[in-house]
């Protein structure tokens, strides 16, 4: 594959023991970066890179100067309180400094006395949204999704005609996006029950979240400038975990026909960590439509696309309501799917995104989508797998589910793995449902 290096290599191992464990999300072929400061201080927020169950501590380690040009450009730009500086320095920069950062955690690496100097423990740290977003646009990319939600708000044309050719998106809100561990309240919303003659305003009936994978942006365009198809992964700086909490009795109200507004709006949760799209490069997969689908525009279209423009990033998603807690009952998975499935890929949306001249800006962020796999237990939301709310689930300990109920706690996890490829992992994007604060 033309975009491995020797930071994939399966044999490094790093001189932090936990980085080689066979079931840690971060060994040294991962590294990805996110902003921190130590728990219950005031120490200023700074970017970090996580080994094993430790931090890198970019901001002390780019005290010491201890890398030269490229990488020391960019490490000086990781020790920000965001990481748009190094976001905006494109692939060579961010290449250089994962180059630096592994030799330095290898094993025999001779700056381990500087770096062992500059680690945190991940369990002592509180995280930030890693960038200042300015845009955030979330996407549709899942046609199962597409066709399984679609059936809920159109019977009788659940995928619509343009779904194979266009990818749809909407402009979301970045001022709501937060990091995992946060809680929100429920939302209240404008809804209009089936049959009634009129609308309710009050608390969110039907509470979902939405599996998805967030993808930030790099160095951007200037406005009149697309970015091609060639170019197009030049611009994606990484990827991490995103839930699009949703209010679906709101959404199904507002969203015709300028889409959706405040059922979208109240909340997204990000997980901290980062993973760069090199890191991601032993799990890449061909893009792949099902037979009879067309072929995407000749704008979308590229052979390196079709040959691995697809990442096969494995998904799931936990649920412990409040009562699970209580008795200690593990969260219990609801959903294993894989991000190969989705029907437009990143290089794409970056493309579309660009075509008619809009600017993207370091920081940016995308939101991918629902990512539903082919069968229900592949689905991302709880619209699907309670098929609207008629079907409920059962939760260990008895109680039964079709929407979140308050004191409910999501968690969605990412990881890859690949044949002659070490494990990698996004981590945890965790957030928790409060009642409604009046
Ligand atoms: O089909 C619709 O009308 C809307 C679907 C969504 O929930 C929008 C959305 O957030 C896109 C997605 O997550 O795939
Ligand atoms: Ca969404
Ligand atoms: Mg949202």
């Amino acid at each position: 594959m033309a975009h491995l290096n020797e930071t994939h290599a399966p044999s490094l191992r790093s001189w932090i023991d936990s980085a080689n464990a066979h079931d840690t999300d971060f060994p040294i072929q991962n590294l990805p970066f996110a902003v921190f400061r130590r728990d219950g201080t005031d120490e200023p927020f700074r970017g970090g890179v996580a080994i094993g169950d430790q931090i890198v501590d970019l901001a002390a380690l780019a005290a010491e100067r201890p890398f030269t040009g490229d990488a020391s450009v960019a490490l000086q730009a990781a020790a920000s309180d965001s990481l748009n500086g190094l976001m905006a320095l494109g692939p060579t920069a961010w290449s250089a400094l994962r180059l630096a950062l592994s030799k330095a955690l290898r094993m025999q690496s001779a700056s381990r006395g500087l770096v062992e100097a500059c680690l945190v423990p991940q369990a002592a740290a509180e995280f930030a949204v890693p960038a200042r977003i300015g845009d955030y646009t979330d996407f549709y990319t899942s046609v199962h999704h597409a066709t399984n939600i679609g059936r809920q708000f159109r019977p009788d044309q659940p995928l619509l005609p343009n779904y194979k050719w266009v990818p749809i998106g909407y402009h979301g809100r970045s001022s709501s996006i937060g990091v995992s561990g946060l809680s929100f309240p429920r939302p209240i919303g404008q809804m209009m029950r089936p049959g009634a003659p009129s609308p309710v305003v009050g608390p969110c009936e039907r509470l979902d979240y939405e599996l998805e994978l967030g993808i930030f942006i790099g160095p951007g365009n200037a406005t009149g400038r697309p970015v091609s198809m060639d170019e197009a992964e030049s611009q994606v700086f990484g990827l991490c975990l995103l839930n699009d909490w949703s209010s679906r009795d709101v959404q199904g109200w507002e969203y015709q026909p300028l889409g959706p507004f405040l059922s979208k709006n109240f909340a997204t949760t990000l997980s901290p960590w980062i993973v760069t799209f090199e890191a991601l490069a032993p799990f890449r997969v061909p893009f792949v439509r099902p037979a009879g689908d067309p072929d995407p525009l000749p704008y979308l279209d590229s052979p390196a696309n079709r040959a691995e423009g697809a990442l096969d990033i494995r998904l799931e998603v936990d649920l412990q309501s409040r009562l699970m807690r209580e008795r200690g009952l593990s969260p219990q998975c609801l959903t294993s799917t894989s991000y190969r499935h989705a029907y437009w890929t990143p290089a794409q949306l970056v493309t579309h995104h660009t075509m008619n001249g809009c600017n993207l800006r370091p920081g940016d962020l995308f939101g991918s989508g629902t990512l539903s796999g082919p069968t229900l237990q592949e689905a991302g939301a709880l619209i699907e797998l309670t098929v609207g709310g008629q079907q409920p689930l059962t939760l260990a300990g008895g109680e039964s589910r079709t929407y979140l109920v308050d004191g409910d706690s999501v968690t969605l996890r990412g990881w890859c793995e690949a044949p002659g490829a070490v494990r990698i992992g996004l981590g945890a994007c965790i957030g928790t449902v409060l009642p409604t604060t009046s």
